[in-house]
């Protein structure tokens, strides 16, 4: 058989039917971190969140992810410190996961890939006045990403698991409120950061990622209902959401920094 030497859209994964990639993008995420290149900056202060439970407004499908979320109109959920100069708000948080436990997450580490990853997007509230406009700055956008592998259930992301059902279809939406995301922050404030970018369209360069070195734990059953939720629309042909990752990006001329030794 003879094999296809282009690689046309018609056979691309159907999240990326359009933009692969940013023509002369040089800060394009997620990426590889190879931790014996990353450089330790002694002076990288840890990472604050203040996250205020009453802010969380509701779950929806956007036919890329699920996101929880936040009213962002106060500076009642925060994240500030490391290498961010003020404070940015929380806007929403979603995650990335694959059809099995073999792979899902946008970064890697040293090769590694896990099972999932979390984004808990912020955006620069002294600098811009909305979260449209950070997203299409330089230093608009503060991304914390927590790695999750298979291991004990995880009782607070319960909450959030339980409702999913509800946001089954793309463009679904369900009430969620009363829901503090520091809950699912990892026990170690060990972290990566580098200079990147949105990893689903517009792809902008924008992001000051934070990469949590430690992974926290969720069970098998978790998992698989994110992996129940569709890609697809109400009355179209299911298509499941599995697998909402992009490819790894070139490090081109970027240091990644951490914040520990
Ligand atoms: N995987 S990522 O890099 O964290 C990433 C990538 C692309 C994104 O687009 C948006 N837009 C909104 O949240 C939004 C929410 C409400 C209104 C308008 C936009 N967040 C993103 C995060
Ligand atoms: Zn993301």
């Amino acid at each position: 058989a003879t094999c296809s030497l282009q690689n046309t859209n018609a056979n691309l994964h159907p999240l990326w039917k359009g933009q692969l990639d940013i023509p002369g993008g040089t800060r394009q995420s997620p990426i590889d971190i190879r931790v014996r290149d990353s450089i330790f900056h002694p002076d990288l202060a840890p990472v604050k969140t203040h996250y205020d439970p009453n802010t969380c407004l509701h779950i929806w499908n956007n036919g890329y992810a699920f996101l929880v979320e936040f009213d962002d109109c106060t500076d009642k959920s925060v994240v500030s410190g490391g290498p961010l100069e003020n404070p940015y708000r929380l806007k929403q948080f979603h995650f990335h996961w694959g059809v099995n436990n073999d792979w899902g997450s946008e970064h890697t580490v040293d090769s590694k890939v896990f099972p999932a990853e979390l984004h808990l997007v912020h955006w620069n509230c002294t600098k811009y006045r909305t979260f449209e406009e950070a997203i299409m700055e330089e230093n608009g956008l503060a991304v914390i990403g927590i790695f999750l592998k298979v291991g004990r259930h995880h009782e607070k992301l319960q909450k959030l698991v339980d409702i999913l059902p509800s946001v089954r279809y793309k463009d679904s939406l369900t009430e969620f409120n009363y829901f503090d995301p520091s809950c699912l922050l990892p026990s170690c404030s060990d972290y990566w950061t580098y200079a990147g970018s949105l990893t689903t369209p517009p792809l902008t360069e924008s992001v000051s990622w934070i990469i949590m070195k430690k992974p926290i734990e969720v069970d098998h059953s978790q998992l698989a209902v994110f992996r129940s939720l569709l890609y697809s629309a109400v009355g179209e042909d299911e298509k499941y959401m599995v697998d909402n990752f992009r490819p790894l990006q070139p490090l081109m001329n970027r240091t990644v920094h951490s914040s520990f030794q």
